[in-house]
């Protein structure tokens, strides 16, 4: 285990102190003190102290347990070795009674690799053994004032000694937070069950994070359950899947007529199951979080931690639809991939390359007409004066981050919008966590097609745009002709991820 020594750091306050023997080593000695720094770990190595720091942001959570009840009938050993220790919960029927100890174990996901090297998080657990009374509810008190100082500071609460001496606030520090799970076992090569059970759970129960679980159960699930819940139960909603997933959860929030309070009080996340994960690979760069090898690792992390940041969304027009869209709104080539690439789901993401090769073999365009408003002209200057009507036939818009594309001829092109998604496109459990169990459907085919059918009412913030058939300004400059594909894409923190896009670009015939 490498943990970066800062042996030269000026000491900040030091908040609680406990002198601790190693398992193995029965004479080494190491100082533990807790700081709103981290966790320093101070050995005494022939009379030369070595200290080294767990940071606090490193650290997700700890737990208090007991030592689990030894299945050999072997008495000769006095302390349980640290690699043959087992440790179970409080209220475990399997508890060894014999051993009055308390042990705090701290989960940390430390930065490893060398200089040069790309570096990885990595699961790091620092075992405390509290064992100085004679009765084991003396030495929970101890752990438990650890613990329960370890958990306020890093949800940055205030933390003073009375509190920590207050034997009922330490002993009964519950937590607050509780998130909402919206699962998409069919995302990606369908895989998103798993990832959740396998790696998610495990890094929550850690943190003693309390969720509802829901497995979606067909398409716009999740969008009407954010609909229609009571979201203001949960401290955040997490999304465990592709951008489909979370698409539907900003949709849901935009059919509110409290959209806003959603917005103001409630962060998304999002844990990567998916085949593109934009989204997911976007925040984990904007976070300077290593998104490889472990890709749900920086998303899980941030869910627990709370951070947030604000994200750009877009209000997008068609026709017949109103929608929220992140990341990107394209139309022709990539849209075609995203969509048409369905079918080899059980490749996961490698269906896009599959699929991109197969249409630039046969590479389409299609006919039709781009407006934009040109950077260089501010948008207020341009409301007044009307250009002529040969331009005006067919969309309106006012904002230059908006385009509409209106298609003369070819195939229905409304489902080819796309908005950074496909568009059809034992848990663990930790203490007072629920899971609602599903029937899984085909993917793209739920059962809930009166929904689907439905006109959804969308709000959000009203469009400062006139109707798609209003004539425009004379500023907005005009692209007809044959499109291979439009992109437009909105910027995530001011971050542009074009790779996940493979570029942004506008390709038409005239221009090559
Ligand atoms: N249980 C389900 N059965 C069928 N379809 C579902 C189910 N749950 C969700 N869906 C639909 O699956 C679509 C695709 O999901 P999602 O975006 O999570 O995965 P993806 O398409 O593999 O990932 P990405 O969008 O990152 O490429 C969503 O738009 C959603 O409507």
């Amino acid at each position: 285990m490498e943990i970066k020594s800062v042996e030269n750091s000026p000491e900040p306050q030091i908040l609680l102190e406990e002198t601790f023997y190693v398992l193995s080593k029965k004479y080494s000695t190491f100082k533990v003190r807790l700081t709103r720094k981290g966790l320093h770990l101070i050995k005494d190595a022939e009379g030369i102290p070595k200290e080294q720091i767990i940071l606090l942001k490193d650290i997700i959570g700890c737990q208090c347990l007991r030592s689990k009840k030894r299945t050999t009938n072997c008495t000769c050993q006095s302390l349980p070795r640290s690699d043959s220790l087992q440790v179970v919960e409080e209220n475990s029927t399997d508890l060894d009674d014999t051993d009055v100890s308390a042990y705090l174990y701290v989960y940390a996901y430390i930065f490893q690799g060398r200089k040069g090297f790309s570096k990885k998080r990595e699961r790091t657990i620092i075992t405390l053994r509290f064992r100085s009374f004679d009765k084991y509810e003396d030495n929970n008190k101890e752990a438990q004032r650890w613990r329960c100082a370890i958990k306020k500071l890093i949800k940055g609460e205030p933390l003073n000694s009375s509190m920590l001496n207050d034997y009922l606030s330490v002993v009964h520090h519950k937590e607050n937070r509780r998130l909402l799970i919206l699962c998409n076992p069919k995302s990606g090569a369908g895989k998103g069950r798993q990832i959740f059970q396998q790696k998610v759970a495990p890094i929550l129960n850690e943190a003693e994070i309390p969720y509802d679980l829901y497995m979606t159960k067909n398409s716009n699930y999740a969008r009407d359950f954010v609909r229609t819940s009571n979201v203001f139960q949960w401290t955040g909603i997490i999304g465990v899947g592709g951008d489909g997933i979370i698409f539907e959860i900003v949709n849901g929030i935009f059919e509110r007529p409290d959209w806003s309070e959603v917005l103001k009080s409630i962060p998304i996340g999002v844990i990567p199951g998916g085949s593109g994960n934009g989204l997911a690979r976007s925040v984990a760069h904007h976070a300077s979080e290593p998104y490889f090898p472990s890709t749900t690792l920086p998303s899980t992390l941030a869910a627990i931690r709370g951070y947030t940041e604000p994200m750009d969304i877009v209000r997008v027009e068609t026709v017949s639809n109103i929608l929220f869209s992140f990341l990107s709104v394209g139309w022709g080539l990539l849209s075609d991939i995203d969509i048409e690439s369905e079918r080899l789901r059980m490749l996961g993401g490698t269906r896009f390359t599959v699929w991109s090769v197969a249409r630039l073999i046969g590479l389409r365009s299609y006919k039709g007409k781009l407006w934009y408003l040109p950077s260089s002209i501010p948008f207020s200057n341009t409301a007044p004066s009307l250009l002529n009507d040969s331009l005006n036939k067919g969309s309106t818009l006012d904002l230059p981050t908006e385009v509409h594309l209106e298609t003369q001829q070819g195939r229905q092109r409304l489902d080819s919008w796309y908005s950074a998604h496909s568009r059809r496109s034992t848990y663990f459990s930790t203490g007072g966590s629920s899971y609602q169990s599903t029937t899984d459907s085909g993917l793209g085919d739920g059962d809930n097609c009166t929904i689907r059918n439905r006109t959804r009412r969308m709000f959000g913030p009203a469009s400062q745009l006139p109707s798609l058939t209003a004539p425009l300004p004379v500023e907005w400059k005009c692209i007809e002709g044959r499109f291979v594909m439009v992109t437009i894409f909105e910027t995530l923190f001011n971050v542009l991820i074009i790779n996940t896009f493979l570029g942004a670009c506008i390709l038409s015939d005239s221009f090559r």
